[in-house]
């Protein structure tokens, strides 16, 4: 069925119960075979072998309900997360709400989750040994009190543990608005401590680590970053979080406090995108998230040095297939260009 007959029924309902509706009815579907990998699309980053190069971004599947389903949508990989030590029910509902006007999302989750243990369980029981299943990746995070108390470090220390035999790759999410304290960790004095723990805790032949930041990021936080990210031998960045700026909206729920992501983060994640790439070059493969909700903005993001894409808020406006048609656009526009691998064209527009 089109997803545009079905979308009214869903934005009857509140976002959350749409949102849990929707992890619901993936959980009844049966388990795809695996995705084959595409010849104009697959690509190794940071030494895992992506089927194609557009992941479901973090935040849809924080409990690891359903990764291992999202192949069958088009997603050459899936990130879970953000999952926490412990066990926390994040902020009091209302907590997410659809800016329909401004194709947008906010949110003020607070990192709600059942915790790393639960998780690994349920992870434990669909995981593949790497290359036989679908590309996943865990995204860690500090429990509120943790990071209240100054111990955030600590919780990335037991997140890498405890996650790392069940991913392909971690992601280290310091970028989250919700959680009060969590962005100071991007500050390099900061960051230098965390990335120190965080790398000393991953085990021998571990999963490469990731770092997800956010868009909201002056000149001198990005230099500091990227310089962070390879001293410590970081193997790939995420760019971007969602904003707490608010670009001008049309939506009543502009003024909701939280993480603003969906169309109006586009030309800012591309910004930031941009200057980690002048930065580093290609010494650091980057994703690019924020607002790609169509196959020439994931070109645009991948051109402008983007490796891999990840999305989210656009699944919401755009339906479930929205990865699979962005990888036949992107098939598309490399076909126009006279382009015969993606690898070719990363960073050309840098
Ligand atoms: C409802 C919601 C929950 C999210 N939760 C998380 C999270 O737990 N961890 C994380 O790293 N990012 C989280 N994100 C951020 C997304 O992964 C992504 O970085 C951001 O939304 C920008 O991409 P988009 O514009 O395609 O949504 C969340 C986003 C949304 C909309």
């Amino acid at each position: 069925m089109s997803y545009r007959l079905i979308r009214p029924l869903f934005f009857a309902l509140d976002a959350e119960r749409a949102h849990n509706l929707s992890i619901a009815l993936l959980r009844m579907m049966p388990t795809p075979a695996p995705l084959q990998a595409d010849p104009m699309l697959a690509q190794t980053v940071a030494g895992i072998a992506f089927p194609n190069p557009v992941g479901l971004a973090a935040g849809y599947d924080k409990d690891g309900r359903v990764a291992h389903k999202m192949h069958g949508l088009g997603f050459g990989f899936a990130e879970l997360g953000t999952l926490t030590p412990l066990a926390q029910p994040g902020n009091p509902q209302p907590r997410l709400f659809r800016l329909v006007e401004d194709k947008a999302v906010i949110n003020r989750f607070g990192f709600n989750n059942g915790g790393q243990g639960a998780a690994a369980d349920r992870i434990a029981r669909y995981r593949r040994p790497v290359g036989e299943g679908p590309v996943i990746g865990i995204n860690i995070g500090a429990n509120k009190e943790a990071t209240a108390a100054g111990r955030a470090n600590a919780d990335y220390a037991t997140g890498v543990t405890c996650m790392a035999p069940l991913a392909d790759y971690l992601t280290v999410n310091i970028s989250s608005p919700n959680t009060p304290g969590l962005r100071a960790l991007q500050g390099r004095a900061a960051l230098d401590d965390l990335l120190g723990a965080v790398m000393a805790a991953r085990p021998e032949g571990g999963p490469p680590i990731f770092l997800k930041v956010a868009p909201d990021l002056e000149p001198a936080d990005i230099e500091d970053i990227a310089a962070a990210c390879i001293d410590h031998r970081i193997d790939a960045l995420i760019v971007s979080n969602t904003t707490i700026t608010r670009p001008a909206l049309q939506s009543v729920h502009a003024g909701e406090t939280g993480g603003l992501s969906g169309a109006p983060l586009t030309d800012l994640s591309l910004g930031k995108l941009r200057d980690f790439r002048r930065l580093l070059g290609d010494r650091l493969p980057l994703i690019g998230v924020g607002g790609i909700a169509n196959a020439e903005q994931a070109y645009a993001r991948i051109r402008a040095g983007a490796s891999l894409v990840q999305v989210y808020s656009a699944l919401v406006y755009e339906g479930p297939y929205l990865a699979r048609r962005i990888n036949e656009g992107l098939k598309a526009l490399m076909a126009r260009d006279g382009v015969r691998h993606i690898g070719e064209v990363v960073g050309i527009d840098a």
